[in-house]
């Protein structure tokens, strides 16, 4: 089966009028390529290792390409296909660049619809043929598809298991495979189901056609083939009709945001995207809400429809906390909420020292955080100075009160990120490679011997960052100790959702509760887990528990920290090293909205996650730790 990694990035534009309405108006009529090169780019952070384009050409001759794709691989693939869109253009006269009309009868990617894709990391089956959009083709023009999604189905086996014993034949063991079949399949017989209807009104040929177009009904198809998705998705899709669509989970867990106006309508991934492309306000653009379809039909009509019965709403806080753009005006205040939520904690790590610890972050994600910390460390300053102002007991004097106020926050921007690039979402191997070799320190930012020094991580999953790079370098400027604050939660559970966290055998936290348990002479508590998850295979996954659980259950949050700053801290590092954790309360706390934390609890949003878990435990015990 293909990886379970598709956390990704999706744009989709229509527009709504001509070409040439683009072309007067805005000096080119390539006007919707542009904005979706926009859209693109600005979610970058959503996927570096591929990109893939489709466009619609409404009401083609018949005869003449109306369906367009390109797709490339590696972090310049954004430029890559926009270049080679682009490569079409080139021997053009002045004139035919400027003529809407020839362009949109005769250039390639000239259409009125268009959907991009940024995918998240390679698979197992890496490659271009796993670079979104999907194609599907066919000589109706309503029934030809293009699908792409920022998607993770956690029974693509069960699915795979039920179209196969019908007598479908997937082209591929992969999940985006699978959907395209599933979603092409209901495309079909809806398109059937028109075709005769209209026959049944006596219409032929282009009749039929346009017949079908008029009428059909995403709708049907969104409902029929979504039914047993199980999982976090936002699925995409054109056909070669012009129909449009963009259905999200029941569950809310992947997020998508949309917009239109009479010119042109937009739906994206993250809402500062579509702000900053159009330059419209946070409030004129729009969510699409759980279980619901985005759906433009060929007429250009935009409507939303729910598709299926909205489910325990669990929106992804891993969203919020590392995957989205810190640019969003409601991400940003939450981010710097949880840095701010983390003071108490770091000024007992520190004994209140403040004036002998220097506060800085690990780039980029963290950086918002940090601004939130430094609000929540000046507050805690100034009362300090009342206090100290309160507690002379006289009038001060000018100096007294120099002496106060002068007391500062020191922040310095200590670790730097040579490379713009996320390691996070960087395939496997090469990770540990680029995490080791990314950071590098500023040298004389605090006083060697002296000073502490604090600085926030928006996450700590495998621990690589920490392990292969930022401990080592922080230790060269000799601090007396390093406070290592993560702005989440610890990372215990896998997430089958979309974000990219690693298998069980790598994530730091539970390693650490793995040796915990071997240390105290608990190695039953294993046996006991591992003994109660393998009894439960087979059963229906609604059923299931999350015995993992009980690894972590005889465990404080304090204690597994400990165990982790033990396997985290490289040999020879000199300064007292300690890791301070956001609880889940707090987490809560700042992302009010997005309760969606089974990375952080164990509690997955679906039946689905339950049994993949399971299985990745019973892997782990199997393979990795032998009894
Ligand atoms: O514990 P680990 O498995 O090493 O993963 C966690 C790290 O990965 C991410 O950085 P990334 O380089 O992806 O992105 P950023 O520059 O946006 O912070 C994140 O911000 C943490 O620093």
């Amino acid at each position: 089966m293909e990886e379970l990694k598709h956390e990704c990035g999706v744009a989709m534009i229509r527009l709504l009028k001509p070409l040439e309405y683009y072309e007067q108006k805005y000096g080119t009529w390539m006007y919707g390529l542009n904005k979706l090169y926009l859209l693109m780019e600005k979610q970058h952070n959503r996927g570096q290792e591929g990109a893939g384009l489709a466009c619609v050409k409404l009401e083609a001759n018949p005869g003449e390409e109306y369906m367009f794709r390109e797709r490339a691989l590696g972090s310049g693939a954004i430029t890559e296909i926009f270049d080679t869109v682009q490569s079409n253009f080139k021997d053009l006269t002045k004139k035919q660049l400027h003529d809407a009309e020839y362009a949109k009868s005769v250039l390639p990617f000239a259409g009125e619809v268009y959907m991009g894709h940024l995918r998240y990391s390679t698979t197992g089956k890496s490659g271009i043929s796993y670079v979104h959009p999907f194609l599907r083709r066919n000589n109706w023009r309503a029934k030809n598809l293009a699908l792409c999604g920022n998607f993770n189905m956690t029974n693509v086996d069960e699915i795979f298991a039920r179209i196969t014993a019908i007598g479908q034949h997937p082209r591929k063991y992969a999940d985006t495979y699978i959907m395209l079949e599933q979603v092409g399949h209901r495309l079909d017989r809806e398109v059937e189901r028109l075709f005769n209807l209209a026959e049944a009104e006596g219409l032929t040929g282009m009749g039929v056609t346009h017949y079908i177009e008029d009428h059909i009904d995403l709708a049907n198809v969104l409902r029929t083939s979504s039914k047993e998705w199980d999982g976090g998705y936002v699925i995409c899709g054109l056909t070669g009709s012009g129909e449009t669509f963009a259905v999200r989970d029941p569950w809310g867990i992947r997020p998508a945001f949309w917009y239109q106006d009479e010119e042109i309508a937009v739906l994206a991934s993250e809402r500062p995207v579509i702000q900053t492309a159009l330059n419209v306000p946070a409030d004129s653009v729009k969510e699409l809400m759980p279980g619901q379809a985005l759906l433009i039909n060929k007429a250009g009509k935009l409507r939303t429809t729910q598709i299926n019965k909205v489910r325990e709403l669990k929106p992804c806080s891993f969203e919020r906390i590392y995957f989205s753009r810190g640019s969003d005006v409601d991400i940003y205040k939450e981010r710097k909420l949880l840095g701010e939520k983390l003071v108490p904690n770091i000024l007992k790590a520190i004994n209140n020292d403040v004036d002998h610890t220097v506060f800085s972050f690990i780039p980029n994600t963290a950086e918002v955080a940090f601004y939130g910390m430094l609000q929540g460390l000046d507050d805690y300053l100034n009362e300090e100075k009342v206090r100290q102002i309160a507690s002379l007991g006289h009038n001060p004097n000018l100096e007294e009160l120099e002496q106060i106020l002068s007391r500062r926050i020191r922040s310095e921007k200590v670790a730097i990120k040579d490379i713009k690039l996320r390691t996070f979402i960087a395939e496997g191997n090469s990770r540990n490679d680029l995490a080791a070799h990314v950071y590098d320190i500023t040298y004389g930012s605090l006083v060697p011997g002296v000073d502490n020094l604090v600085i926030i991580d928006d996450s700590i999953v495998r621990g690589t960052t920490l392990k292969q790079s930022i401990i080592g370098i922080l230790d060269r400027l000799n601090p007396k100790k390093i406070v290592i604050v993560s702005s989440s939660p610890q990372v215990r559970y896998p997430d089958y959702y979309g974000i990219d966290m690693a298998k069980m055998s790598e994530f730091i936290a539970f390693k650490a509760a793995i040796e915990l348990l071997k240390d105290r002479d608990m190695k039953d508590v294993i046996a006991a887990a591992y003994r109660k998850s393998k009894d439960q295979v087979g059963i229906p996954k609604e059923q299931m528990v999350n015995y993992v659980k009980e690894i972590y259950a005889p465990f404080t949050d304090e204690e597994i920290s400990a165990k982790m700053v033990e396997l985290l801290t490289p040999a020879g590092t000199k300064a007292k090293v300690e890791i301070v954790y956001q609880p889940l309360q707090g987490l809560h706390e700042a992302c009010p909205k997005h309760r969606g934390d089974w990375y952080f609890s164990g509690d997955y949003p679906t039946p689905g996650g339950v049994k993949l878990l399971n299985n990745a435990f019973i892997d782990y015990i199997e393979q990795v730790y032998q009894f």
